[in-house]
């Protein structure tokens, strides 16, 4: 019988008998999983598409992320995904594209924080993430979980005790490179602060971490920060694309690596022929991020990971959300005005004012207000990703009305919005409860903070929460607040500028709104220009130290 089938098989009947096999055993592996996914829990409203591994809802990614609408995109597609209508304020919904590409989507802070702390042991980076991000970060803190991860988080834990942080010495050397180049050329005084502060968050980085800056505010054309922006760049699309992300070339993303990593080559060399004598934790001796992990390890690779991650982590967060900060500052003089009134009552202005400690800093209570107000509008990291560990639930999202557990099985995406839930007006007091005062959730006011309204638990997350949460929070903080102040006691006026290099750069401000691009983390989609007036009362006095004494607190 099967002599006979096999003699009059044809070529052609052959082929169409695998495509169909093949149609029939992915048929019965989707029934399959989708039954597992019911066993675990509800669904979640579902992403509409129309082609095959949705595809078009892909592609309508990639043209959304290019055009600077992933709030939008991400939005529209939560609200009509299929289901959504009957649910009263949907926040989850889910892309279920084939069988292992399973995402779920979510803004709820009920599943943020059941992701980040109460189920955190259910969900991780995964090793899909580790895989994609090794050739850039290694084994490092950033793309490992379990015991590789606690392992890099006691690693570089001693760098960030209150001792190191309240050294604010670091920035004020680099301040004084960037303060001059804030008032723009002879041609244009708008200037572009992105590229600005980013020079000078790289400058404060290196010097953090190796003992030696980059000096790109002097030298703006350093190899190091555009192979550094190349890597960063790529690996975003790496990190966007899945599932097709290995259609991407990496040739030049692994030439960009190969600079980056002859960069900081010297320096892990230099460190690992000291002997272990010279590298004592001694406060008194300067001792380097990378002085502090060779301690710890000797292993070149570990030090390399560990070091390219807090690059990372501490160089595109601060400019970024620094850059923000003085965009809405130059669109809005009464705050600048009254963060002015706060330095001058505490530190004084122009050039005999005092530099801020860690202690003022902390208890300026109006630049808080502006950090935290940046942060929640302008969170760095607007949409994370976790992958199910095992088979779990999300708390909430599911069934019809949308308030039951989703099922979640191993390997299933799950993209959380911090930004879109920062923003959303349901945490938010209603403009007729509001009495005199509405603060619309959209909009960058940081009075909201100082007249008594605290957002509830979870609600407020830019740093992230739980066992994960950013280690270099507080570091961050120092170094924008300083940055902030020792600007505004120099420039009594800011503006938005043109920065068309028309005039004198003066104008009425980037037209229309604000273009935000996510890569990796969050970048200002266009240029932020802002034109910066010295102070009546004296202003910056060439570099030479014009801001008083360089003042360093340590703990006791
Ligand atoms: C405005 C500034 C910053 C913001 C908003 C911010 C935010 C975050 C967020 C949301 C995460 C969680 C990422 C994830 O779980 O996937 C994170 C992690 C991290 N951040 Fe920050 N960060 C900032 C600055 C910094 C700085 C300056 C440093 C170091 C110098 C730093 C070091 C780290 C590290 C090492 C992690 C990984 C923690 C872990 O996975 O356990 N961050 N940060």
């Amino acid at each position: 019988m099967l002599e006979i089938l096999v003699a009059q098989i044809t070529p052609v009947k052959a082929c169409v008998c695998l495509v169909g096999i093949f149609f029939l055993a992915g048929l019965l592996r989707r029934l399959q999983v989708s039954r597992e996914n019911s066993r675990l829990g509800e669904r979640a409203p579902r992403i509409r598409f129309q082609l095959p591994y949705a595809i078009d809802h892909i592609y309508q990614y990639v043209v959304a992320n290019h055009n600077c609408q992933d709030l939008v995109f991400w939005q529209s597609s939560i609200l009509n995904a299929q289901g959504a209508s009957s649910i009263d304020h949907p926040q989850t919904a889910e892309l279920d594209a084939g069988i292992s590409n399973r995402t779920i989507v979510t803004t709820d802070p009920q599943n943020i924080r059941a992701l980040l702390t109460g189920q955190f042991a259910d969900f991780g980076k995964g090793e899909e993430f580790h895989r994609d991000w090794k050739e850039f970060l290694g084994d490092s803190i950033f793309v490992t979980d379990g015991e590789l991860w606690s392992r890099s988080r006691q690693l570089i834990r001693p760098m960030f005790t209150r001792d190191r942080i309240v050294d604010t010495e670091l920035f004020e050397k680099h301040i004084q490179h960037l303060i001059p180049l804030l008032a723009g050329t002879p041609d244009s005084k708008a200037v572009d602060v992105v590229p600005l502060f980013l020079r000078y968050t790289l400058d404060a980085a290196t010097d953090y971490l190796l003992g030696e800056g980059t000096n790109s505010l002097q030298n703006p054309a350093t190899t190091f920060a555009e192979a550094f922006k190349y890597v960063q760049h790529r690996q975003g699309e790496i990190f966007r694309y899945v599932p097709f992300n290995f259609l991407l070339s990496r040739t030049k993303f692994r030439q960009n690596l190969k600079i980056m990593n002859d960069f900081i080559q010297p320096y892990i060399d230099r460190v690992l022929s000291l002997p272990p004598s010279d590298l004592t934790q001694d406060p008194s001796k300067p001792s380097t991020f990378l002085h502090a992990l060779a301690h710890f390890t000797r292993d070149p690779q570990i030090l390399r990971d560990q070091l390219t991650a807090i690059l990372l982590a501490g160089r595109d967060t601060t400019a970024t959300t620094l850059s923000f900060c003085l965009y809405e500052l130059s669109r809005n003089p009464s705050v600048v005005q009254s963060l002015r009134a706060e330095i001058s009552t505490r530190l004084g202005l122009g050039p005999s004012s005092k530099t801020p400690t860690y202690t003022d800093l902390k208890e300026m209570k109006y630049l808080a207000a502006i950090l935290n107000e940046t942060t929640r509008l302008y969170p760095v990291v607007p949409f994370n990703l976790r992958y199910a560990l095992s088979p779990t639930t999300l708390p909430t999202g599911g069934g019809p009305t949308g308030s039951s557990p989703i099922g979640i099985r191993p390997h299933t995406r799950i993209i959380y919005s911090t930004m879109l839930m920062q923003r959303d007006p349901a945490y938010y007091p209603p403009p007729e409860e509001s009495k005199a005062y509405y603060y619309d959730p959209g909009k960058w006011i940081p009075e909201r903070w100082m007249r008594g309204w605290v957002p509830a638990p979870w609600r407020f997350v830019p740093f992230n929460g739980g066992p994960r949460i950013c280690p270099g929070q507080q570091f961050a903080l120092v170094e924008m607040g300083y940055t902030l102040v020792r600007i505004l006691q120099v420039y009594g006026c800011l503006r938005a500028g043109r920065g068309d290099g028309r005039g004198d750069g003066v104008g009425e401000g980037v037209e229309g709104d604000l273009r935000m691009r996510f890569e990796i983390t969050l970048n200002p989609g266009s240029e932020l220009n802002c034109v910066f007036e010295r102070d009546d009362g004296g202003g910056y006095d060439g570099g030479q130290g014009g801001g008083g004494d360089v003042k360093k607190e340590r703990s006791a």
